[in-house]
């Protein structure tokens, strides 16, 4: 699937790792600067940039979940008319992401770049490691701001309030501790579960993350049939950071990363939370089953070799 290596993009180097176990291993992203209201640096201690209005461009594949998190917190946030977005094609190969013109595809305007490693060489011309999205980009400065989305939806939440994004608080200062302790369960065992499940090249290793992983949505289950959302009734961004897994469970992961013990759909309360966040105003339109399914089943090859992508599941996403 490839990476570049000091600014040299190579095809055949692999982008899924998994260790002598055969377990799945995550890489840490490497641009973690912050934007802030004033330019001061922000909590990684790195030099901040400015928030203004039209200076930053986020590049997004709608098929990724950690970049749906940051295209649904510049929706809600209302930053639409201040942080363009450039969509990638869903099919990643040997070049990785492309611009590849396709049905939902928007294309780069800092330099109509042909695949997405050219913003990460123009960033930094000796990088090396992983091409991802999603990317804040700064197109003043010419160069990538943060390419982690659980910093980008804090500095949408936060950096343009003074501008006029809507001053709603996902993370506030009195909740921290508590949303914190349930993102750190949901990423281990639901974010990265179900490629854990899904990557893991041994039988084993599969059947132990599975386990986890079903552990884990049976002990949310319980937590939401006394609660509206994760953090008791206050909407936070631990739901959208849970939400973008669920809402790709049953067309991908159940089927894909044979996460298969259970159908999102037979856990009522979860189904029903994932529909009320589905139908927040904005939401809907982050999501893009089409590219979800065509990313997953045809760019895995080492999972599905013959890149078919099932007709089904037929969901119901409306809220009764
Ligand atoms: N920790 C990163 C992970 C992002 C990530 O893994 N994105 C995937 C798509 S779902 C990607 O772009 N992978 C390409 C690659 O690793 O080469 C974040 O949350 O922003």
């Amino acid at each position: 699937m490839g990476l570049l290596v000091d600014g040299k993009w190579h095809d055949d180097a692999e982008d899924i790792k998994s260790d002598a176990e055969g377990r799945f291993i995550r890489k840490e992203s490497q641009f973690r600067r912050w934007v802030t209201s004033d330019g001061s640096a922000g909590p990684t201690g790195d030099r901040g940039f400015k928030a203004e209005p039209n200076r930053y461009h986020l590049y997004v594949s709608y098929a990724c979940p950690w970049a749906n998190r940051a295209l649904i917190m510049r929706k809600i946030k209302g930053l639409e008319d201040m942080i363009s977005v450039s969509v990638v094609n869903p099919y990643r190969e040997n070049k990785g992401w492309t611009f590849e013109p396709e049905d939902g595809v928007v294309p780069d305007p800092v330099m109509d770049a042909t695949y997405l490693y050219q913003i990460y060489q123009k960033a930094d011309p000796s990088y090396s490691g992983r091409v991802s999205v999603p990317v804040l980009f700064d197109l003043k400065e010419e160069t990538i701001v943060n390419n982690e989305s659980a910093d980008i939806i804090r500095i949408f939440n936060t950096a343009f309030n003074h501008l006029g994004a809507d001053d709603y608080d996902y993370r506030p200062d009195h909740l921290v501790g508590e949303i914190d302790a349930i993102n750190e369960k949901v990423y281990h065992e639901v974010n990265n579960g179900v490629y854990k499940a899904g990557f893991a090249t041994k039988q084993d290793v599969y059947e132990e993350e599975v386990t986890k992983l079903f552990e884990s949505l049976d002990m949310l289950e319980k937590r939401l049939a006394s609660q509206k959302y994760l953090v008791g009734d206050v909407l936070t961004e631990a739901d959208w950071r849970l939400f973008t897994t669920l809402i790709r469970f049953d067309s991908v992961y159940h089927g894909h990363f044979k996460c298969n013990l259970k159908r999102l759909t037979e856990y009522p309360n979860l189904w029903h939370y994932t529909k009320v966040l589905y139908n927040y105003p904005g939401v809907a339109e982050t999501v893009n089953f089409k590219h979800i399914k065509d990313h997953y089943y045809k760019s895995h090859k080492n999972i599905n070799p013959n890149g078919i992508v099932p007709a089904g599941p037929e969901l119901d996403l409306t809220l009764d």
